[in-house]
């Protein structure tokens, strides 16, 4: 029996365009599995692809197995991972507010899990670079240990530095609206070149800002909002972001109280940098981890 024909679904725990996510048990063990909708195939082929070369890493979500189930009429795809039952990032700020280890905790295990993934290692069990293109906090997952782990690498694009190659999908889905950085918005995102990739990436990093909001400090504390919930309503055209993030260059408001609170000013200093229109004055993923690791263990001087 195929792997898919040993798994049990239990509940379903997410429903999208991308089609469900479902809980289940795998010999005795919860597992999380992906259905994807019939249009969303080219993204279970990219998964697939990714997840062969064995992605092993803490902060990107762990693979288990893809497999194809045919249907009465058509054929389902299924990605299956491990289960986390904290969920996705976006719900746990919903409920949680913060303390600053935690705060910190979150952002710096997110941007290592984006750090692994920009990294190309080379040799026998290197890993090409890979650029997400997808990073938003529904996206990411909240583990036991209440570390973050990327996931959904449907979109991903890949970098072999040796032959200086750019692997781009072939999928009629496109990143969130919401997220999108200001060169994919008025579509000047040089395509051939892996760098402006891994810049938009790093954009998208305004995820830190969902996250230090949920950061209690001074008695306060923002209620969780998406990046852009006060300038554009539910589900925003393609349109609507471009007037508001390229035409009009607004970012999100950096609450007051950050900035007499060392470490909420810190990362309001490092998301200006992950937010500037021109993509080469952002900071790399490479340098927003060490700063943030140096807030949380200052004593060792990184350099
Ligand atoms: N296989 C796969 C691919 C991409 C995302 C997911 N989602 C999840 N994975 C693990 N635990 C979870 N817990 C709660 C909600 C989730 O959505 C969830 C699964």
């Amino acid at each position: 029996r195929t792997m898919a024909r040993q798994i049990t679904l239990t509940n379903c725990i997410g429903k999208g365009r991308y089609g469900a996510v479902w809980k289940g048990m795998w010999q005795g063990e919860p597992i999380a599995v992906k259905v994807f909708a019939s249009r969303d195939e080219q993204s279970w082929a990219r998964e697939t692809e990714y997840n062969t070369v064995m992605l092993r890493h803490s902060n990107i979500l762990g693979y288990i197995a893809s497999d194809m189930i045919s249907r009465e009429s058509d054929t389902e795809l299924w990605l299956v991972c491990y289960y986390h039952p904290l969920g996705s990032l976006y719900e746990y700020l919903q409920r949680t507010e913060l303390d600053h280890q935690l705060m910190l905790q979150l952002c710096l295990s997110a941007a290592n899990g984006l750090a692994h993934l920009h990294t190309d290692i080379v040799g026998v069990c290197g890993k090409a670079a890979i650029a997400h293109r997808d990073i938003k906090s529904k996206n990411i997952l909240v583990k036991n240990d209440l570390t973050c782990c990327i996931a959904d690498l449907g979109l991903a694009v890949t970098h072999n530095s040796e032959e200086d190659q750019i692997n781009i999908p072939k999928n009629n889905r496109v990143g969130t609206k919401r997220y999108m950085s200001p060169e994919v918005l008025d579509e000047t995102l040089n395509t051939s070149s892996f760098e402006c990739f891994k810049q938009a990436d790093v954009y998208s990093f305004g995820v830190v800002w969902e996250i230090a909001r949920r950061c209690v400090s001074g008695g306060l504390v923002e209620e969780y909002n998406p990046p852009f919930y006060d300038v554009v309503n539910y589900d925003p055209s393609f349109e609507e972001m471009r007037k508001v993030v390229s035409v009009d260059n607004y970012r999100p408001v950096i609450p007051n109280r950050w900035s007499s609170d060392p470490s909420l000013s810190l990362l309001s200093k490092l998301l200006r940098e992950t937010w500037c229109k021109n993509p080469s004055n952002r900071l790399t993923i490479h340098r927003l981890a060490p700063a943030i690791t140096k807030e949380i263990y200052p004593s060792n001087d990184m350099d």
